[in-house]
């Protein structure tokens, strides 16, 4: 139980950042935020063994732009799938045994405190998530215009690296795909398997719009 591997997503299209270039390739402060990614974990243990999922259409773009940017850190190469439920059932067919993190390709700012947080925990406990609080105040549409106010204090946001037990992952991700199914501990807790909370960073945000871009220059400079 000792090997620990991570699986990074970025088999997506980007469609909400509406760029040609699929968002996880784009630059943040001169830096693609998938090397940022794969930095971010290699610097948390430099043993760790790395996946990344690529859509098959950018597996040659990502060999060319590793070149340019004298990009080395070794990792190994699996297909994107059509969705990211697809995109890490493709990833885990190339991992044997021990502790897995599943990372979206495009949140480049996890401190290694915080991967060390989820991969310690999950020493003890099968299926572990980062999450924060919510800052704004919540509301539940319940038909038409009507909208209800959720209690905050009851509610967390969740991010990724999500770690678990490779046995557990694998067997939950033989079931079949659910829209449902918007991480990967939404896919364990469907076969039953409780989920422990850790503390996540407000700063491990998920590249999604172009404001997002902007957000990420300024983490990088620290401001
Ligand atoms: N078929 C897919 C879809 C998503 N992902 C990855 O899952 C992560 C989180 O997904 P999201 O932010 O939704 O990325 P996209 O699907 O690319 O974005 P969009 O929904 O805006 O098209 C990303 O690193 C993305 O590349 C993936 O590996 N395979
Ligand atoms: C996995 C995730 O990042 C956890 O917050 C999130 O569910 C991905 O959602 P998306 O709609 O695929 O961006």
């Amino acid at each position: 139980m000792n090997s620990r591997s991570v699986i990074i997503v970025a088999g997506g299209k980007g469609l909400r950042m509406g760029s040609d270039l699929p968002k996880q390739f784009i630059p943040i402060a001169g830096k693609p935020v998938l090397m940022r990614t794969i930095e971010a974990f290699h610097s948390y243990d430099n043993s760790v063994n790395i996946v990344l999922v690529l859509p098959y259409s950018h597996h040659v773009y990502w060999k060319e732009l590793c070149a340019n940017y004298h990009f080395g850190i070794p990792h190994t190469i699996a297909m994107g799938g059509e969705t990211r439920f697809h995109s890490v059932k493709n990833g885990l067919g190339l991992i044997n045994g021990g502790i897995v993190a599943i990372q979206d390709g495009v949140r480049p700012f996890a401190s290694k405190e915080m991967i060390a947080r989820c991969f310690d925990a999950a020493k003890r406990y099968h299926a572990v998530i980062p999450v924060i609080d919510s800052t704004d105040s919540l509301r539940e549409m319940i038909g038409g215009t009507k909208s209800r106010i959720i209690d905050r204090s009851g509610i967390r946001l969740v991010q990724t690296p999500q770690v678990f037990h490779t046995d557990i992952l694998k067997k939950a991700y033989e079931t079949e795909f659910k829209d449902t199914f918007t991480d990967d501990a939404s896919v364990v807790e469907a076969m039953g398997v409780d989920v422990h909370l850790v503390k996540g960073e407000v700063t491990n945000i998920k590249i999604t719009t172009p404001l997002d871009l902007k957000i990420g220059e300024l983490i990088v400079k620290g401001e």
